[in-house]
């Protein structure tokens, strides 16, 4: 298995303030494999997606990517793994105001020594034309598409998003949800996908719903449908 997350618990504050945001979540995910995580608000999923991006570590259970421990993992080697391997995607953009789109781009390639080809992933992200303007002459789904490509170009093993289309409308969301879906068919990356939208589910490979911290569903879309045809 490509991806395993074993019994993984996290709590936030102590005492009477404690809260347990995550109860012994068990997931496998193979690689290539589109995963979108449902759930109410509250429900753990931004920890989750925070915990197996290494940004936040879990209190107990553990994260195996291709059989080898996160935890057992020093800092340097972690630091090192997330650059390479590991694409993230939010809600907010956070590019480089002062960069151009192709040089907030190049910032991810930099990182890889597997990068994927700038010009052609430009194009890919229709992008091409607008490579030369700065984040604050760009729409919203254009900025949002400049911040895929700075996680994409890394060729990551894992490309984790939250909420990618939550400030974005209708049209432009589906956009960047059929460029997801492109991204993932072209270059077989592992996503992982935290959404409010129950709609996108039906897109995806994998379907996983929590709740207070537990996984209260987990499973295989047979009939998927593409991205263009979804509607909400
Ligand atoms: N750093 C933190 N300190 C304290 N509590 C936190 C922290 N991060 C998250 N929480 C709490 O953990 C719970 C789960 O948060 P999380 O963001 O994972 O939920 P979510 O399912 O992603 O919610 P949403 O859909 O609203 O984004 C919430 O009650 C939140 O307040």
């Amino acid at each position: 298995m490509f991806l395993t997350i074993n019994n993984i618990k996290k709590s936030f504050g102590s005492g009477d303030s404690r809260v347990d945001v995550l109860k012994g979540i068990n997931l496998s995910m193979e690689r290539g494999e589109f995963c979108v995580l449902l759930g109410p608000s509250g429900s753990g999923k931004s920890t989750l997606l925070n915990i197996i991006g290494g940004i936040d570590a879990a209190d107990e259970g553990d994260i195996c990517i291709e059989g080898e421990r996160m935890a057992d993992m020093k800092e340097k080697k972690l630091t090192a793994y997330r650059r390479k391997h590991l694409g993230y995607i939010f809600q907010m953009y956070n590019l480089i105001p002062n960069l151009t789109v192709r040089e907030n781009i190049e910032v991810g390639a930099y990182l890889s020594d597997k990068p994927l080809d700038v010009d052609e992933l430009l194009h890919t992200l229709g992008l091409y034309d607008h490579r030369k303007k700065l984040p604050n002459q760009l729409s919203g789904g254009q900025q949002q598409r400049t911040a895929i490509g700075r996680a994409i170009v890394k060729n990551p093993d894992i490309l984790l998003c939250d909420e990618p289309t939550g400030a974005l409308d209708y049209q432009t969301s589906k956009d960047i949800l059929k460029l997801i879906e492109t991204v993932n068919q072209k270059y077989g990356n592992t996503v992982i996908m935290v959404t409010h939208n129950d709609a996108i589910k039906d897109m995806a490979d994998r379907v996983v719903r929590l709740r207070d911290g537990m996984i209260r569903k987990d499973y295989r879309n047979e009939h998927k449908i593409p991205a263009e045809d979804l509607e909400w």
